[in-house]
């Protein structure tokens, strides 16, 4: 772990106030973090901190914070290092509860799915062709989803809070899709926890992007074709039924 060096009379010491920066902007405040882009040494980076919550005993705060802090990190290196692509970590600063990494240039699939549904309405200036090649482009980009989980649950990582807001496109591209918000991801071989993950993407899914269940079908027909391990992925997809059926119950029955 290291920790953001400023040299002061020889003394390494972390930025104290990351608004103090130039250029830096608030990007989203969460209920345990903020994020920010800061410009760092002419580099675009992001800002990850995560604050003290006052209702808790500052001893166990500072103890959740780093457990969080040390499993992001954890989860994003052995992405990183089994070629799924993730911001790459610049520094971790563990006393001020801060993680530095890349900036992505590019919007999220939330916003690309958005877009793809604009233009495969109907409407007086859209074509045939435009509402074919954008419902083709919502696809494409499924299959990909799928992919890259089954990759990432391969690696017995679960990411925690699979939503189609915490995936950007490198450059705008369908293909790069980038995974990021691990803050909530942890090690595990169980299929239950990996089928919980899927049931976790498919409601943010399904409430975020409404009648898209055949949609989020691709995802899941991706996540068992192209996983390195098709028997295990069948099986956490046999479990997705069973958890599907407990939250059903559970909405039903309270
Ligand atoms: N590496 C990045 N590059 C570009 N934008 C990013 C990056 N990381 C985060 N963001 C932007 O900042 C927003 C918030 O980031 P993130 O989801 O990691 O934090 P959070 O949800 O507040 O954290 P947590 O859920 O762990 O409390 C994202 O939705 C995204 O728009």
């Amino acid at each position: 772990m290291t920790t953001l060096a400023t040299t002061n009379n020889n003394e390494i010491k972390s930025i104290e106030n990351i608004t103090s920066l130039p250029n830096s902007v608030l990007l989203s405040q969460g209920a345990e973090a903020k994020t920010y882009k800061i410009d760092l040494y002419g580099i675009k980076c992001i800002v990850k901190e995560r604050f003290v919550k006052a209702y808790r005993h500052p001893t166990l705060d500072q103890k959740i914070s780093g457990k969080r802090i040390l499993q992001e990190v954890r989860s994003l290196n052995k992405c990183k290092k089994n070629g799924i692509d993730v911001p790459a970590l610049l520094l971790v600063d563990v006393p001020s509860n801060r993680i530095y990494m890349e900036y992505i240039d590019g919007i999220t699939v939330k916003q690309y799915l958005y877009n793809c549904f604009d233009q495969s309405k109907e409407t007086s200036t859209t074509t045939t062709q435009t509402q074919t090649e954008a419902h083709q482009q919502q696809i494409d980009i499924c299959a990909e989803i799928g992919k890259q989980i089954a990759r990432i649950h391969d690696l017995n990582i679960v990411h925690g809070d699979l939503t189609t807001s915490n995936m950007l496109l490198r450059n705008n591209s369908k293909s790069n899709i980038v995974f990021i918000d691990f803050g909530l991801s942890y090690t595990s071989t169980m299929t239950e926890d990996k089928a919980v993950d899927m049931y976790v993407l498919e409601r943010a899914f399904i409430s975020t992007h409404p009648n898209s269940e055949l949609l989020f079908k691709e995802i899941l027909d991706s996540y068992q074709k192209n996983s390195p391990s098709p028997k295990v992925a069948k099986a956490i997809l046999d479990k997705l039924d069973q958890v599907r059926l407990r939250g059903r119950k559970k909405l039903a029955f309270g």
